[in-house]
């Protein structure tokens, strides 16, 4: 199964509300579609969200580095030679995650169509079910609240709330949707890097002291603020998760190394996709540090592939924020892994099982 060609498209789907979180809001995913053809006939499907202030991609830069750089370097590699296809995506171009991500879903896409198999079961297999959380969007206080009750309603047992604006807002709002949910759903926190270490440590105790339970509290301070990293996890109960910290294998050892965090949150966008995040997940497994999966505003075409990697991967990826089709007013894809609510399943198609995808506009 040789490489042909690799086309590019843009799906567009408005959001059920709008997302807000301390970094941006956003009112509908616009991402770029990979779709790589083969001589074979089979094509094999990829995604790359535009998360500026999270990996610094956007539309413009994803389909250069694909049409410019990856997709030269891409034709004619024969598909069964999976590492060495890998390998040459990541190598070809410093960061551009996003693109090097969509490109590499499509290629494991692919792959695992080769052997007639879901892409779940070519990287160690597992049970093909797993439960997501919901995404509160930080707000008013009455209206996270509602936006609260309304997820556990809706059958959530984990909400993942964002903060990380004014401190004193912030311990209000997880007060309030704490006492709202008690006993009826898990809270985790994600402040998109919006607090200073020490204001962290103060929300974190007070939020302690209070006698609210978080299951977590992810990235309280700037990406680059290690050592403020370190020293919330020092201070704090609450477990601490990375995501913006950390993008690379490397990166995460360091983190590990330090102990500046209990938990990693893997996201495809931000590895450049799967080759780099069954290393982390491998070095997490090693070092006995559990995992989440996450992802970005992003259709089921990418979080499928984010499903069969945490599916592969149960062992170590043990939280899932995969809730990017969740917050789809519709599912484009027409397609394998089934997203209803915090329920998902996959069936027995081969590869990511993509059959189609509606409202896809091909670029020239
Ligand atoms: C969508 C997911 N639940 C989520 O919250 N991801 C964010 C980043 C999303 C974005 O801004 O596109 C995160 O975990 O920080
Ligand atoms: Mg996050």
């Amino acid at each position: 199964m040789k490489i042909t060609d690799i086309r590019l498209g843009m799906v567009k789907v408005p959001l059920k509300t709008p997302f807000k979180t301390a970094l941006r809001t956003v009112n509908e995913i616009e991402d770029v579609i990979v779709m790589i053809e083969t001589d074979t006939g089979h094509i094999g499907y990829g995604e790359a969200p535009a998360t500026a202030v999270i990996t610094g991609d956007i539309h413009g830069s994803i389909i250069e580095a694909i049409r410019t750089v990856i997709k030269p370097k891409l034709i004619g590699l024969d598909i069964s030679d999976l590492n060495h296809v890998t390998r040459t995506i990541q190598n070809c171009i410093m960061k551009n995650y996003s693109a090097k991500a969509a490109v590499e879903i499509a290629v494991y896409d692919l792959f695992a169509q080769l052997y007639k198999a879901p892409l779940y079961k070519m990287l160690g297999g597992g049970v093909p079910k797993l439960t997501t959380d919901l995404t509160i969007s930080v707000d008013y206080i009455d209206k996270m609240v509602a936006d609260s009750l309304d997820a556990v309603d809706r059958g959530f047992e984990t909400l993942k709330v964002k903060v990380g604006k004014d401190i004193g807002v912030d311990i209000e709002r997880v007060k309030a949707i704490y006492a709202a949910v008690e006993g009826r759903a898990l809270i985790r926190l994600d402040a998109n890097q919006g607090w200073t270490a020490k204001e962290a440590v103060y929300a974190l105790h007070k939020l302690e002291d209070a006698g609210v339970r978080l299951e977590l509290v992810e990235q309280p301070v700037k990406a680059l603020d290690i050592d403020g990293l370190k020293y919330v996890t020092d201070r704090v109960h609450t477990p601490v998760m990375a995501d913006e910290t950390t993008f690379s294998p490397r990166e995460v050892i360091d983190l590990i190394k330090m102990r500046a965090a209990d938990i990693i949150n893997i996201k495809l966008m931000k590895t450049g996709g799967i080759s780099n995040a069954i290393k982390i997940a491998d070095i997490c497994s090693f070092y006995d540090m559990q995992c989440m999966i996450g992802c970005m505003l992003e259709t089921s075409v990418s979080v499928s592939a984010a499903v069969h990697l945490a599916v592969a991967k149960s062992d170590v990826i043990t939280k899932v924020d995969l809730d990017g089709p969740s917050l789809c007013a519709f599912d484009p894809v027409v397609g394998s892994v089934n997203f209803d609510g915090a329920d998902i399943s996959i069936n027995d198609a081969p590869g990511l099982g993509i059959q189609s995808i509606k409202g896809l506009v091909m670029l020239p």
